[in-house]
């Protein structure tokens, strides 16, 4: 089994640097966490990657082809679909065979190292995980390798300190969730920037009161006014369901950091698989009562 955490967001919502602090702070606990950069249009990161899609493919590559003549975010949807075209590529640098040995495909007896951890550092955007196919073709491609994955939405916690602006990014993040289809960990990243006062605006929500909060987005604006019941059912059915909860990251805080990440693992079930018990008895079948009973109760 191997372990992925997909890092997501809005573009400049901090995930790249989310994969730097994670790697880093795996270093300091002798841990190893990879990175693969997956943003074909990235310029610097501070991680060391694992694998890079720009060896692949630039988002230059899609915008200055003669025939394709993307903009960039055409051009950045481009890339990923040529990756998941190319799948091989990926499963190759994945298990670790080099390049000169792509010639001959994918190596059908190479075996998919164990236990690896990898963070998959993904574009801003956002398009690719509401409502595209893409985000969820690359995850049920890594599914088929092996790979226990969980999505990890970033919403910038300055985005989030105003009653409107927070529904809003609950619903980003409960688009994410539902067209993905995978365990997820919402993070409002950037809390060293809040100041004080924004501080104690964002706890209000993290501990979410939808009277209190709809509260604030309908007096706003006349449009807030005019669809106030739609705003609180929608903040009810949120509340009701607990469906979107977030975990503020501040990269500066080890504690929050290392808390946030064994938060994630146990979503990913990492490290867990030594308790796992199997068996090799298969389940009867059910009109067979007394051995549906043994075989659960053993
Ligand atoms: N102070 C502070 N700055 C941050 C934090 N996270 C990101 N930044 C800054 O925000 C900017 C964007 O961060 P990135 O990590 O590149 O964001 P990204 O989501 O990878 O951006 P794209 O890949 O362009 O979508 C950079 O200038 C970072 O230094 C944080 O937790 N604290
Ligand atoms: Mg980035």
């Amino acid at each position: 089994m191997r372990y992925g955490q997909l890092v997501m967001g809005p573009a400049g919502s901090g995930k790249s640097t989310y994969c730097a602090t994670m790697q880093r702070h795996g270093y300091d606990d002798k841990r190893l966490i990879k990175v693969v950069n997956l943003d074909p249009a990235a310029e610097t990161f501070e991680y060391q990657p694992f694998i890079d899609i720009r060896d692949l493919i630039q988002l230059d590559d899609a915008m200055e082809d003669e025939e394709l003549h993307y903009g960039p975010n055409g051009g950045l949807v481009f890339c990923i679909e040529y990756l998941l075209e190319n799948s091989d590529w990926l499963r190759n640098q994945l298990c670790g065979v080099g390049d000169d040995e792509d010639e001959e495909g994918v190596a059908d007896g190479v075996e998919e190292p164990d236990d690896d951890y990898i963070l998959f550092d993904m574009p801003g955007q956002i398009e690719l995980y509401t409502h595209l196919k893409a985000g969820q073709q690359l995850a049920k491609l890594l599914e088929s390798w092996n790979f226990r994955l969980c999505s990890v939405f970033l919403v910038d916690s300055q985005f989030m300190i105003d009653g409107a602006k927070f529904l809003s990014g609950t619903m980003a993040a409960l688009s994410v969730m539902v067209n993905m289809e995978l365990p997820h960990v919402n993070i409002l990243s950037k809390m060293d920037l809040l100041s004080k006062t924004s501080k104690g605006q964002l706890d209000k929500y993290l501990e979410p009161d939808p009277q209190a909060l709809l509260g604030e987005v309908t007096n706003e604006s006349s449009w807030g006014r005019k669809y106030r019941k739609l705003s609180e059912t929608i903040g009810l059915l949120i509340e009701d369901f607990s469906l979107v909860r977030f975990t503020p990251l501040n990269i500066n805080d080890e504690e929050n950091i290392a808390d946030l990440l064994l938060m994630i693992d146990n979503v990913i079930q990492y490290g867990e698989d030594a308790d796992v018990k199997t068996t090799d008895f298969d389940p009867p079948e059910e009109e067979d009562d007394d051995d549906v009973e043994k075989y659960y109760h053993d």
